[in-house]
């Protein structure tokens, strides 16, 4: 493809012309013909690996002004990851015709997942993209980050239109929006499900997080989107500010939840398989029985709703859908059922809000004791250590604090911070030595939780050149202590 052609659809402009194979933004993919982004990382400058990527092809460059770009076309952008974007959204073509991304600190991967399940339930060929992977009808592909590279981000959402997919629901992460991830395609709705506290290692502080996040509804969803707002009972002033932005925007706005005027969630029962609850859609009343346990499941299954009603879906399909829908690997999971008859379950909170409301889904079902394991990410925001550990102890009986991928960092000073927050908590630091204890002591009427790891599959120790991953699934592993316990071998 010629890159005049690209410029012009962009509306940007380039000085010279040639043919166009690909895009990259690591000089180590580049071949010839390649479009290299070369963009200032929080680790390195891509700039510096503009020769060594004309070196292997590339035929242009698209780089800052004041960036040195000799016999390649230099594409001078000061926002160049944007000018990128607009440049590769224009090569991967065609892309499906429904998109619709989700962002919030918690309840992303639930609610995209959520929102695949609801169209593939009404027969639409739909897919998933975050930290899941790429979940298709045909299995799941794992791209290591919620929220991919541009180039792979745009590849991806080809690839499935090649495959007959029509239906998309992507995860943005704050990382992702503020570096142009996911851009250049129109996304006919975007979800907000919450915010709180977490990735303040990467943004400034909680505005400069939240601005991050205002881009999706500000810049790179369509002029003529939906926002479907998730407005619950408890909620901070974040999702009333966004409803603001959206409406700045002059986007269609449908609010979700006990304060939601497009759908309003009027009751909520636990039930034994999961929770009834009363919504009222377009006049109408509706009861439904969602098979799933705990608020923040309610929260991120009527966002999902509202984002399949957002994309056209007929609301009769979407609610019976959401009566049907499975659970979220790694998301409230009932891993096992200990020897002494206790359920043992496996959450990904690694926030402190998050904790929170793992440990109140949970409550409803404990007669005896909460039993919470968990640890916090190594070089990943170390403010969030002691509320986290704080949250545990307000509401379990027994917290455990173990490891949760230390990396780079001393796993005992990241717990030492953990405890600040929780100091009656034990501490047990390898992380199957701490469920083997938690689950030997759980008794009948006890409820145990591990939190933090989720779907994961890897403990990961070191970084960079000494970083490892070890295999580690709290799922199987609890399934493990469990057995271990029956044969006494404990
Ligand atoms: C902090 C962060 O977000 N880093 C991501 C980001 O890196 P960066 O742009 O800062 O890149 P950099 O490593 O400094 O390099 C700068 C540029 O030079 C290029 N380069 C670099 C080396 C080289 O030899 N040649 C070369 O061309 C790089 O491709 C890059 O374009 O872009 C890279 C390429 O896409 C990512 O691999 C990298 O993810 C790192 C590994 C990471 O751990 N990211 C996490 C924190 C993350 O992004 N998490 C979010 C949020 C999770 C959630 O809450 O759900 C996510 O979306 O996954
Ligand atoms: N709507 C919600 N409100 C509060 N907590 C939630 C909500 N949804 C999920 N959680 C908590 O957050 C955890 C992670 O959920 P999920 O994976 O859906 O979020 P995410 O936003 O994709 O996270 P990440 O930022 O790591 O990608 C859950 O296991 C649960 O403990
Ligand atoms: N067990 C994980 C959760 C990480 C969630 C991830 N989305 C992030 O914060 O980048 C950790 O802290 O390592
Ligand atoms: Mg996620």
């Amino acid at each position: 493809m010629k890159l005049s052609k690209l410029c012009a659809a962009a509306g940007i402009a380039c000085d010279a012309d040639v043919n166009v194979t690909g895009f990259a933004i690591d000089n180590r993919k580049v071949a010839p013909g390649t479009v290299f982004g070369a963009f200032q990382g929080a680790q390195v400058n891509g700039e510096d690996f503009i020769a060594a990527a004309i070196e292997s092809g590339a035929v242009a460059i698209v780089a800052r002004p004041e960036a040195v770009v000799n016999g390649a076309i230099h594409i001078a952008d000061d926002t160049p990851r944007r000018a990128f974007a607009a440049l590769a959204a224009r090569y991967f073509t065609p892309v499906p015709q429904h998109i619709v991304a989700v962002t919030g600190t918690n309840g992303k991967t639930s609610t995209v997942e959520m929102t695949r399940q609801i169209w593939r339930m009404a027969g639409e060929r739909a897919a998933s993209i975050g930290t899941l992977g790429v979940t298709t009808p045909d299995g799941s592909v794992s791209t290591g980050l919620t929220t991919p590279d541009i180039v792979t981000f745009l590849s991806n959402l080809s690839g499935l239109a090649r495959e007959g997919v029509t239906h998309v629901a992507f995860e943005a992460s704050s990382h992702g929006l503020s570096q142009f991830r996911n851009e250049g395609v129109s996304v006919e709705a975007a979800g907000f499900t919450n915010f709180s506290r977490d990735h303040l290692d990467y943004h400034a502080d909680m505005e400069d997080y939240f601005a991050a996040k205002m881009r999706l509804f500000d810049e790179v969803v369509a002029d003529d989107a939906t926002a479907v707002v998730w407005m619950g009972s408890g909620d901070s002033g974040w999702n009333a500010r966004v409803v603001k932005h959206a409406g700045a925007r002059g986007l269609k706005i449908m609010t979700v939840g006990e304060q939601g005027e497009t759908i309003r969630l009027t009751k909520r029962e636990p039930t034994q398989l999961g929770q009834s609850l009363s919504v009222e859609h377009e006049g109408k009343s509706r009861t439904i029985n969602l098979p799933l346990i705990g608020a923040y499941q309610v929260s991120n299954a009527l966002t999902a709703a509202g984002l399949a009603l957002a994309s056209g879906l007929d609301a009769g399909l979407v609610w019976d859908a959401v009566a049907r829908l499975q659970p979220v690997r790694g998301r409230l999971e009932r891993a096992v059922i200990a020897p002494s008859g206790a359920p043992v379950y496996v959450d990904y909170a690694h926030t402190a809000d998050a904790l929170e409301a793992a440990i109140q889904a949970l409550e409803p079902h404990v007669s005896g004791r909460l039993i919470t394991v968990f640890g916090a990410g190594g070089d990943r925001d170390h403010g969030k250590r002691a509320p986290m550990g704080e949250a545990a102890a307000k509401a379990s009986h027994v917290v455990i604090v173990t490891d949760d991928n230390p990396r780079g960092e001393d796993p005992a000073d990241i717990r030492r911070q953990v405890l600040e927050g929780a100091p009656q908590a034990r501490e047990i630091g390898d992380r199957r030595e701490a469920i083997l204890a938690a689950i030997a002591e759980a008794g009948a009427d006890d409820i145990v939780l591990i939190a933090g790891k989720g779907h994961e599959t890897g403990q990961i120790i070191g970084s960079g050149e000494n970083m490892r991953v070890l295999p580690f699934d709290d799922v199987e592993v609890a399934r493990e202590c469990a057995a271990q316990i029956a044969r006494g071998d404990a």
